[in-house]
């Protein structure tokens, strides 16, 4: 299980433009970083960075065990790695039952784990409607569904808390909370502070 994640040097450019360079973090089991930064920094482009969607100018991205092994980058990201972005990331032809079973489903994770993303997000009256009739918020929540739906140590958010209410906020604040309880690790991209303790990396204003 991933314990810990460094990024050493990291230098990121999008469209030929340089975003950072020689960015250092370690982030650890039981703790969350709220990345922040002007419109255009660069957060999203590290979340995808990290998530292996983006190739780095320089630098190095490691994930390692408990015991200090380095891990294969391939198989982390694969299977213990949630990148939750602005798209949400789901099909909006399907209902959310049936998006919600595959995104729970696909590493083999049963009913226990669809039963439990609905009961923590609410999701029953939502079930039988199609993606695309779903608010931005109901959205949100059925695309966090899997990261309680189907268990992975490395939560990679994109802003999550923008589109959902106060309710919905403190319900996920809860389950951030749980998370890092269970040695679970947070890189959050955030406009407003995060509602959990959190160190803070700022990649400042436009690059
Ligand atoms: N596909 C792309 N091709 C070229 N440039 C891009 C692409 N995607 C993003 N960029 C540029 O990279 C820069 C960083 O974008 P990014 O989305 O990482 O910023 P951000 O800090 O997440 O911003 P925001 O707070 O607005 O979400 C921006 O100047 C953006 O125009």
């Amino acid at each position: 299980m991933i314990h810990a994640l460094s990024l050493s040097d990291l230098t990121v450019s999008r469209g030929g433009r340089r975003l950072f360079t020689g960015l250092d973090l370690r982030l650890q089991a039981g703790e969350a970083v709220a990345l922040t930064g002007a419109n255009g920094a660069g957060k999203t482009s590290l979340l995808r960075t990290v998530a292996g969607l983006l190739r780095p100018d320089a630098g190095e991205i490691a994930f390692h065990d408990g015991d200090g092994n380095r891990l294969d980058d391939h198989l982390a990201r694969g299977r213990e790695v949630h990148f939750l972005g602005h798209q949400d990331g789901l099909k909006t032809g399907r209902t959310a039952r049936r998006e919600l079973g595959f995104q729970c489903d696909w590493l083999g994770h049963t009913q226990t784990g669809f039963d439990h993303a609905v009961e923590a997000f609410g999701l029953e009256p939502l079930l039988d409607l199609e993606v695309r009739r779903l608010s931005a918020g109901q959205r949100r929540r059925l695309a966090m569904g899997r990261l309680v739906g189907s268990p992975r140590a490395l939560w990679l958010l994109d802003e999550p808390m923008a589109p959902l209410d106060a309710r919905w906020r403190a319900v996920f604040a809860d389950q951030m909370r749980r998370h890092l309880e269970a040695d679970g690790l947070i890189l959050a991209a955030v406009h407003d502070p995060l509602p959990i303790p959190a160190r803070t990396l700022d990649l400042g204003g436009l690059a």
